[in-house]
Formats: structure tokens, C-alpha cells, sequence
């Protein structure tokens, strides 16, 4: 048997596959997907098992492979085949995506140990090698594989039998996590009889056979020990002396972790559809039903009701025996459209998110493996999910960015999905109230089939939105962010006793340290940009590299003492709300109080509660908030995010402040949105006052026409950065001149730059860039291969060399 290898190292060499023999002992265990030891040169490295063949066509004798790793893989034979067309689509290293693709537990060190489930069974399989064998209730995976003590037939018998089971450890933790089991070894007429016997001796002791025997049969086969102590009213000390007796048995129980287990359930059920929403959901179905591949755009506005199309919509999958995926955006940031999953589906569902330590996310990657879990709420990594027979995929908030991976390997969700669900021959639903351009203008050529909902659930209008101007404003005296209006209103609705959401928008915007003497602001050492002013522990911090320093007393140019901080944060916000509003109870929700796990649910949750007047926070309260009691959604700074150096900042400030204006008006009270900016004429909140994408989208297209942009063009960044400035810019022109040679008289193809980054410099690394932009995919493929080859030499020289295809993110 021949096996196809990718090794574990990025680089161009061994960018494709090699073949190795496999010894007969491993022959039956081998399977695609599982990490193998290879011998390579003189070092021993981990390789992926991406094929399996009888043949090679390597000519040489080939060599052996010196260990297998997993007996669980992975990856299936579809996510293998994912990887190769990855790889090629993002100018990445194969062995880059096959790791993107896996659960973290494999990336960090581990030892592998079998369990023994069953230690009767294992003796007696293991019989004829008795000898050789030593073991305790564990048995080192070495001893078993690489030492060959055992076939690895019999051993794949045994995992199968459950006999034994494998387990990855991480450093010294458990991954299976164990709770203590109570369990009687009386029967009943004996407890009765030593409850009799003992009389008023250990009275504690009686009361616990006398909780058993009230509640015979319950619990009589094993119960969580905590959970008897509790509802019995007994110590664990108690309990230990009636181990000791031996009238009970303590046992081990292995038990996934929960990453549910602190929320409240309640179970709903399907409501019944509105008109829309039925229309929306049968055209899916159908699709489903059909097992047609077809893409669906569902732009319903803010309230409409989606996410219960997609609850529907995944019953139907799992009643056809099929797995869904349900992507969102993050999932700490969504905890109602999570708790709104496991509400409908009590079993079955694994929710994966980077919330969860690594041992969590390893047990719900094995329910999937298992076929556990056939329906999978996550982020953006949840796409891989290695389901095997999949009836769907939904990405809610299509347009959200973080869609894309910022770091090597750069893959969008959205095109992940689009070839699982080729590959499964099932539809794809993208969701959202302002759907990105890329996809809307895809259903307007009737690639993706548009459904729309434009009715709230509530049947009421969306809520009215007021701009306000802040250039009218008399700014220089009053000494805070409030326009009069809002402050207005924010006074009515304490009064009315009704809640407030208030956005400051932070995208693109920071405090600084100015010198009022000089105009000196003080910048990072290491990167070409003004440090950020952080009030809790009052530093100032480098946002790209970490740096901090404290304030100084003195300007570091001119020694004056006159230097002050300016920029708004949430912080000051939240200052200036309790000098105006005394005795409302306000919620900050930004980088500093959610950085602790679990935060964010914490702080959403005592505003369900209603335990607060104000929810105040960055972009990360935009998005899928379901409050009724809200009435009034104000945002403080509409327009720092329209100044970036970015072609879709309009694009992204009009999603932003439609979605928040989306939080109000959703149950019986009607609400009311006020937008203060300094640009009020701007097309951005013109259309945004009147709720109206599709002319937003119209008009949009407009501008990215005349500008050669996306959606008419394909885009990819190119950058190089390196401590050393002149070879860096060396090394950009030499890019550009490559391509210009081999395309000079092409206008189908246009080349911006080089130009220096937003930020020119960061960790003491000087950026570069080349924006290409073209019509045709294959213009560019031959250079951009090239400079993947080539991308490993320029390492060795200093220079990081990145394609970015369809960038979201400019640094
Ligand atoms: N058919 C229905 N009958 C009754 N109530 C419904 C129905 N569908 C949805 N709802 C309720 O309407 C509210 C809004 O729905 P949902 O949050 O799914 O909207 P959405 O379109 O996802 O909104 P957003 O994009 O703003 O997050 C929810 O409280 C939901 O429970
Ligand atoms: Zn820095
Ligand atoms: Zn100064």
C-alpha cells in the first residue's frame, strides 16, 4: 500500500504530495486524513494522509513510513479535496488550509494515550500478546503503534468494539473530563433492613438510605454523586463513609463538556410563518427536498424574522437525516441567536467558537465526528465542520467581516460554503438586512435567487431616523458628545422608563496624547502611528504592536506640561451620561469589559433583565440584539468610520447603521433612531435615514463602476513588508514590473501602487502594497504563483511577501 504525503512545513518545495510504502502492520488502519511519520532528508517529519493508492509513479525505490498518529481522522475525503482547491484559489500552502482546517487540539503539543473502556474485553483480545503488554487502566499510544506490540487490525477491532478508546492529552490536562458517579450495591429489602438496624446511630447514613429508599427506582443505577449529596442533604463525607462501608460504589463517568450547561433552556417550538417568511422557507426547502445546489440571498430587513426561517429550515435537513451548519459572525457577540438553536433542537447541536478552551472545542469536534451533532452553529472556522452528509449551510450577516481570515490562509466562509454545498449538492443561504455588495449584485444577475422580506414580525413600520448635524451645533461650548435632541430624549425614555442603546463608533478612531504648546502627538516607537490612550490602566498603547508606556508628564519635543488626551472613548462617554443622568444604570460594553469569558452574555443578559437603563457600546452591540423594551437607539459619532482608506468605507458605515438602527421598534413599542454626524448630506445617511438599501446598493454600484471596484472588478493585495525600508520597496517595484512586463498593453488589468500601507510602518516593519485589479482570474494566476514560490526565498532575505484575494482589511 502507497500512501500520498503532505508534509508539515509551508513552503514552495514541498508544496505537493509525496509517496510513501506503508508497512503491513499499519496497513489496516491507515485512513485518509490522519497525521503519519515520515521519513524526509535526514529529519523524521508529521505529514497529512491525503491518498491512498496501489501504485506510484515515482520511480525511485520508495521509503517507508515510520509511525501513524491518529486513529480518528479529521478530515474527510471531501475537506481533502476542499484543501487542494483552497490552496490553489488562495495561493496558499496546502499543508496551510489542511491546518485551518482542524480543530486547535491538534495544533498544540499532546500526548496520545488509549483509555480502556472495558478491561475484561481488552484482556481477552489481547491474549496471545499478554507477555509483551503492560498497561494500568491507560496505555501509552506509543506501545501500541510505533512499538507494534499489537496488529494494528485488532487494535481498529477494539476502538470499534469500544473497548479501548483514544484520547489526545494537552500538556498535563484531561480532555476527557470525569465526574464521580454514585452507586448503590444494596438492593432494596437490604437498605430497608440496615436503615432498622442502625436506629438513631449515624443519623446522617440513615438519611441517605432513606432518600434511596423514597425514591426507589430513581437513581438507582448511578447517579452524579454531587447531584445525590444535594438532594439527599448529605456531605460528600457522608458519602465516603458509605463507599467505605461498601453499600455504595463510587464510579468515573466520562462527560462531554457542556459549553452550554450555565444558560437556562427553555424549549420552543416552530411558530407558525408569516407570509414571507413562508415563501422564503419553501423555496429553500424545495431546494433541500430536491438536493439542488442553489444559493439563496435572504435580505430581510432588521426584525424580519430570519432567524426562524433558518430553525425551520435546519428541522427539515435533520429530518431528511442530513447535518446543517449555521454560521455567525462571532459567537460571543450573539448569544440570543445561539440560546435561540438550542432552544429548538434539545440534542444534537454543537456550538464551536473561539470562546471555548481547547479541550471544549476537541469534545464538540468529536460529537461531530461521531455524528453526534448534525447541526453546527459557529464562526467563521465551523465551515470546515467535518459533517458527511450535509443537507445546508446558512451564513447569517453575510456581509460581516470577519467572514474573512485576516492571516494566512485567507479564505472567505462564503467561498468555502459555495463548494461544500456543490460538493453535497445542497442549497446555500446567505442572510442578511444589507447584504455585501459582492453578494447582492450576484443575485441581481441571477446567480443567487433573492428572496426578500421587507415586513417586520410586529407588523410596524422601521423606526423613524433623525440625523442630526453636528456642524449647527454650538460644539465648542458644550463640553460633551450630546446634541441637545438626544439628550432629550434619552431624559423621555429614563422617564417612560423604557431602554436606550447608545453606539460610539470606534471603527477607525482613537484617543491620543496631544501637546496643546507644540501640536506634538505622541506616536509609536516601533510603528507610524499615534498611540492609544487606555483610561483602566492609564497607558498608552500601540494598537497593531502591543507597545505601552506611561503618560508623560513633560511633551518629549517641547517640555511643556500642556498635554492632553482627545478622542472620545466609552469611558467618557459613560462620564458624561452620569453627570447628566444621575440615576440611570448604564451598561459599557467594549474591548475593556468584555475581554473576561462569558462577559459579554453577563452584561446582554442583565440588560434583558431589564436591570439597566442604557446599553453603550462600540460596533459590538450593532447586531442581532432582540429587545423589546428598546425605544431609542442613538449613535454619538456616525462618521469616524467613513474617513478610512478603504473603497468599502461607505459600504460598511451604511451596514453598521442600519443594524443598529434595527434594534429598535421590534416588539410592541415603537421606537426612534437619531444619528449625529458632521457630514448629514452624505449619501451613507441620507439612506440610512430612509432604511433603503436596495437605493443605497443602486447607487453604490455606481461608484464602485466609475472607480473600477469590486464587484465589477476582482481585487488582490499584494504586500511585502521588512525591517529594512529600501528592500522592501525594492522588492514591490520588482513585483510590479514582473506582472507590467507580462501585461503591459492590458486593460482589463490595472495595478495601483506600490504605495506605503495605511500604516507605513508597524513592529518596525516597513509596508508595502500593489493593489490588482482585473476581470479575468486568469490574467494574473502564472505571477501569482510565482510569487508564492518565490515567497520562501524572500523570507530567508528578510521580506514577507502576502497575497490577500478580495482584502477586507487594509494594513
Ligand atoms: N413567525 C413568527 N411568529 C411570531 N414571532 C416571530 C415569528 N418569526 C420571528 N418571530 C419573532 O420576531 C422577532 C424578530 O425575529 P429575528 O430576531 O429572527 O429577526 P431577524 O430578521 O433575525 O432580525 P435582525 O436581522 O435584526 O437580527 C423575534 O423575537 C422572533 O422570535
Ligand atoms: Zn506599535
Ligand atoms: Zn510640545
Amino acid at each position: 500500500m502507497i500512501v500520498q504525503v503532505i508534509v508539515d512545513i509551508p513552503a514552495a518545495q514541498v508544496n505537493r504530495t509525496f509517496d510513501y510504502q506503508v508497512p503491513a502492520k499499519w496497513q489496516s488502519i491507515i485512513q485518509l486524513g490522519i497525521r503519519v511519520q515520515v521519513p524526509f532528508g535526514r529529519r523524521q517529519l508529521l505529514g497529512f494522509v491525503v491518498g491512498m493508492d496501489d501504485t506510484t509513479l515515482f520511480s525511485g525505490e520508495l521509503k517507508e513510513i515510520t509511525g501513524v498518529l491518529d486513529y480518528v481522522s479529521f478530515l474527510n475525503p471531501e475537506l481533502i479535496e476542499l484543501s487542494e482547491y483552497l490552496a490553489g484559489n488562495l495561493h496558499a500552502f496546502r499543508i496551510s488550509v489542511l491546518q485551518a482546517m482542524l480543530p486547535n487540539m491538534l495544533k498544540v503539543k499532546y500526548e496520545n494515550i488509549f483509555i480502556i473502556n472495558d478491561l475484561q474485553k481488552f484482556q481477552t483480545m489481547t491474549l496471545e500478546f499478554a507477555e509483551q503488554l503492560m498497561y494500568g487502566p491507560e496505555i501509552e499510544f506509543q506501545k501500541l503503534t510505533l512499538e507494534a506490540i499489537l496488529p494494528g487490525q485488532l487494535i481498529k477491532e477494539m476502538i470499534q468494539a469500544e473497548v479501548i478508546e483514544l484520547e489526545y492529552r494537552v500538556l498535563n490536562q484531561t480532555t476527557h473530563k470525569k465526574i464521580p458517579y454514585l452507586k448503590p450495591l444494596l438492593n432494596f429489602e437490604d437498605m430497608q433492613a440496615i436503615v432498622e438496624k442502625q436506629g438513631k446511630r449515624s443519623p446522617k447514613q440513615v438519611q441517605l438510605l432513606t432518600y434511596y429508599l423514597a425514591n426507589y427506582p430513581l437513581m438507582w443505577e448511578e447517579a452524579p454523586l454531587n447531584e445525590v449529596a444535594k438532594r439527599s442533604g448529605v456531605s460528600t463525607a457522608t458519602i465516603k463513609s458509605v463507599i467505605d462501608k461498601g453499600w455504595f460504589e463510587r464510579q468515573e463517568r466520562q462527560v462531554y463538556r457542556d459549553p452550554l450547561a450555565n444558560q437556562e433552556r427553555h424549549s420552543t417550538t416552530a411558530r407558525a410563518l408569516l407570509p414571507e417568511q413562508a415563501i422564503a422557507f419553501n423555496a429553500v426547502k424545495d431546494a433541500i427536498t430536491a438536493e439542488r445546489n442553489e444559493t439563496f440571498l435572504l435580505e430581510g430587513v432588521t426584525g424580519s424574522g430570519k432567524t426562524e426561517v433558518y430553525l425551520q429550515l435546519m428541522a427539515h435537513a435533520r429530518q431528511r437525516g442530513e447535518a446543517a451548519i449555521l454560521l455567525v459572525p462571532e459567537i460571543s457577540l450573539t448569544p440570543q441567536m445561539v440560546a435561540r438553536v438550542t432552544e429548538r433542537f434539545s440534542t444534537g447541536v454543537a456550538v464551536l467558537h473561539s470562546g471555548l478552551s481547547t479541550s471544549e472545542k476537541y469534545d464538540e469536534w468529536r460529537r461531530i465526528i461521531k455524528g453526534e451533532a448534525t447541526i453546527v452553529v459557529g464562526a467563521r472556522s465551523s465551515v470546515f465542520a467535518p459533517l458527511d452528509k450535509l443537507g445546508l449551510i446558512i451564513i447569517d450577516e453575510e456581509h460581516e467581516t470577519t467572514y474573512k481570515q485576516a492571516d494566512n490562509p485567507r479564505y472567505h466562509a462564503r467561498d468555502v460554503a459555495l463548494w461544500r454545498c456543490q460538493y453535497h449538492q445542497c442549497p446555500l443561504v446567505l442572510g442578511s438586512a444589507t447584504p455585501s455588495l459582492e453578494t447582492r449584485s450576484r443575485a441581481e444577475v441571477g446567480r443567487y435567487t433573492l428572496l426578500k422580506m421587507e415586513a417586520r414580525v410586529n407588523q410596524a413600520p422601521l423606526p423613524p431616523v433623525e440625523i442630526i448635524d453636528m456642524t449647527q451645533m454650538a460644539v465648542r461650548e458644550t463640553s460633551n458628545e450630546f446634541s441637545p435632541l438626544l439628550k432629550e430624549k434619552i431624559r423621555d425614555r429614563l422617564e417612560k422608563k423604557e431602554q436606550i442603546v447608545l453606539l460610539l463608533n470606534r471603527r477607525g478612531y482613537a484617543s491620543y496624547l496631544l501637546c496643546r504648546e507644540c501640536g506634538y502627538v505622541l506616536e509609536c516607537p516601533r510603528c507610524d502611528i499615534s498611540l492609544t490612550y487606555h483610561k483602566h490602566d492609564h497607558k498608552m498603547k500601540c494598537h497593531y504592536c502591543d507597545f505601552q508606556q506611561n503618560i508623560p508628564r513633560n511633551c518629549p519635543q517641547c517640555q511643556s506640561t500642556h498635554l492632553r488626551t482627545f478622542g472620545l472613548g466609552t469611558q467618557k462617554v459613560a462620564e458624561t451620561l452620569e453627570e447628566l443622568y444621575p440615576d440611570a444604570r448604564v451598561i459599557r460594553m467594549d474591548n475593556d469589559t468584555t475581554r473576561r469569558k462569558g462577559q459579554h452574555e453577563k452584561l446582554l443578559k442583565q440588560f434583558a433583565e431589564e436591570k439597566a437603563d442604557i446599553l453603550l457600546g462600540t460596533q459590538m452591540i450593532a447586531k442581532g440584539l432582540d429587545f423589546e423594551k428598546v425605544t431609542l437607539v442613538g449613535v454619538i459619532n456616525a462618521d469616524t468610520s467613513l474617513n478610512l482608506p478603504d473603497f468599502r468605507a461607505g459600504e460598511k458605515t451604511f451596514q453598521l447603521l442600519t443594524q443598529v438602527a434595527g434594534r429598535t421598534g421590534r416588539g410592541r413599542f415603537a421606537g426612534e433612531v437619531l444619528i449625529q454626524t458632521y457630514n448629514p448630506e452624505h449619501y451613507v445617511m441620507q439612506f440610512a435615514k430612509q432604511h433603503d438599501y436596495e437605493k443605497f446598493f443602486y447607487y453604490e454600484m455606481k461608484r464602485r463602476h466609475i472607480g473600477n471596484y469590486p464587484p465589477y472588478f476582482y481585487t488582490t493585495l499584494i504586500s511585502v513588508s521588512s525591517k529594512n525600508l529600501a528592500n522592501a520597496q525594492e522588492k514591490i517595484y520588482e513585483i510590479k514590473a514582473n506582472i507590467y512586463n507580462q501585461q503591459s498593453s492590458n486593460s482589463d488589468l490595472l495595478i495601483l501602487g506600490p504605495s506605503k500601507g495605511p500604516v507605513a510602518r508597524i513592529n518596525e516593519y516597513y509596508h508595502f502594497q500593489l493593489m490588482l485589479k482585473y476581470k479575468n482570474k486568469k490574467l494574473v494566476q502564472s505571477q501569482l504563483n510565482e510569487i508564492l514560490t518565490a515567497s520562501q526565498q524572500d523570507l530567508q532575505q528578510g521580506l514577507r511577501v502576502s497575497i490577500d484575494h478580495e482584502p477586507l482589511y487594509f494594513i
